[in-house]
């Protein structure tokens, strides 16, 4: 890996906020307008002919029917049901944390002011599926949802050659999605913000996806909402002398495998552990399955900072802001009052960031590419809104409007001043 020592924090900073800019692709971008213009035009028999193009799978139905997601549930390996179970439990306890409260208060006779938290009537999730399927993402997508009670998970994944893959369904079943359909890329993001004659149209659409999908999703907001537009997979780790090599390497691996545009980035002050963490990345790479996607990630965006305190190394850490942060110093607990930008933290060198991608509880769909300065993970929030409301009395209006008349002549709108007057006539 490549070995970043002497070099000024600034220039450094400046370097990454370089990598991480957005770029969007000229070629993709027109490609995924045309995708949508036709599927507003042409529902479902577009979704059917994308699915061939694509996916090379020619379907009569989109829909998945009860009886194929049963199958698919019965056939699935008892110890991976297990798993699913046990992972949805624990997202389901964490999850449950983090539902908004609705508050009010009258601050003086008379006036009620509120707001209420209300769930999503429609969501729909994405599941991806080009290139390998992803049973956690499932239930990172639907558990939240169901716990804020969004009345319709609508869930799309990209049809298949030789059928849905089974673990994808039986997830979908363990956290309780209301539908599936198989359509996946630009075109799902495009029915499920129009809808067509078998998909319905959601308030706001959720999860993980390739250029295509992210396109899409850009392009649909404002029709609808959206999470965030997640890129590929990205770890950072903060780790001294205290920590181990081999774990350290095994962990930055574990992101890298993900994609050749993942990160993985370690930054510390112990020159030994630098070059030692090089060195397993390297050995550790070889007997890797995905070894030639986790080896073009690390030659693209594989860095080792060398810097002299860990004040330094927080701080530049803070500037990468990355998808998860893992902190392998001692007393790492200690060090999160100090995190400004990450997306999920990892404390201890126990806490090795697959937990959180599968069973932990915390969600793994989370802001990439520096998002964590401003964006948040996927959670229940992102599945309610809010409303306001505000009730007055004859005697708190009388207080009042006196006041809102003075502001609105002086915004020059009349019919507001007259609305507050029309009331003591
Ligand atoms: N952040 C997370 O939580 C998380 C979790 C899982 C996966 N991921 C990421 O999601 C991504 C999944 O990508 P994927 O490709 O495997 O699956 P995907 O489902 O996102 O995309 C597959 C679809 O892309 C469309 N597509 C492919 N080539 C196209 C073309 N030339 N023109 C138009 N459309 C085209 C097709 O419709 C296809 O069905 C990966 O980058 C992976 O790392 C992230
Ligand atoms: N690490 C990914 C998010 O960046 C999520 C994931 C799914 N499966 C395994 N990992
Ligand atoms: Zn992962």
């Amino acid at each position: 890996m490549n070995i970043i020592k002497n070099e000024k924090l600034e220039e450094i900073k400046a370097r990454i906020r370089q990598q991480t800019e957005k770029t969007v692709d000229p070629q993709v971008e027109a490609r995924v307008a045309d995708i949508i213009k036709n599927v507003r035009a042409n529902g479902d028999t577009a979704l059917k002919e994308y699915g061939e193009q694509f996916d090379g799978v020619s379907l009569d139905e989109l829909k998945v029917t009860d009886e194929q997601i049963q199958e698919a549930f019965d056939q699935v390996d008892p110890d991976v049901i297990k798993a699913l179970e046990k992972a949805a439990r624990n997202i389901r306890s964490f999850h449950k944390l983090e539902v908004g409260e609705s508050f009010e208060d009258s601050p003086s006779n008379g006036i009620i002011r509120g707001t209420k938290v209300t769930p999503l009537s429609a969501v729909g999730i994405y599941v991806p599926g080009g290139t390998a399927a992803y049973p956690s993402s499932v239930l990172m997508n639907a558990i939240p949802a169901k716990i804020a009670g969004v009345e319709n998970i609508i869930m799309v994944t990209p049809p298949q050659k030789n059928g849905l893959n089974q673990a994808v369904l039986a997830a979908a079943k363990i956290a309780g999605v209301d539908c599936i359909y198989q359509v996946g890329g630009a075109q799902a993001i495009a029915a499920l913000a129009y809808g067509t004659e078998s998909i319905p149209q959601v308030d706001k659409i959720t999860g993980p996806g390739n250029a295509y999908v992210a396109t899409a999703k850009r392009d649909v907001y404002g029709q609808v909402d959206i999470d965030m537009i997640a890129g590929p997979s990205e770890i950072g780790i903060l780790a001294d002398d205290s920590a181990r090599a081999k774990d350290v390497a095994a962990d930055l691996l574990s992101q890298a495998e993900h994609d050749v545009n993942a990160r993985a980035i370690l930054i510390t002050n112990s020159e030994t552990l630098a070059n030692e963490v090089s060195e397993e990345v390297e050995e550790q790479l070889k007997i890797l399955p995905r070894e030639a996607i986790a080896r073009k990630a690390i030659k693209n965006n594989g860095f080792i900072y060398l810097v002299d305190t860990v004040d330094l190394m927080i701080d530049l850490m803070n500037a990468v802001a990355p998808e998860h942060l893992e902190i392998q110093l001692e007393n790492a607990y200690n060090y999160i009052a100090k995190i400004k930008n990450a997306g999920s933290v990892f404390l201890g060198k126990y806490a090795s960031e697959p937990l959180g991608d599968y069973l932990a509880g915390p969600n793994h769909i989370l802001p990439t590419g520096g998002t964590a300065r401003f964006s948040s993970p996927l959670g229940v929030w992102d599945f309610q809104k809010r409303i306001q409301y505000l009730q007055y009395s004859a005697e708190a209006l009388a207080a009042d409007a006196l006041d809102v008349t003075v502001l609105a002549r002086e915004e020059g709108l009349e019919a507001h001043a007259r609305a507050m007057e029309s009331r003591e006539k």
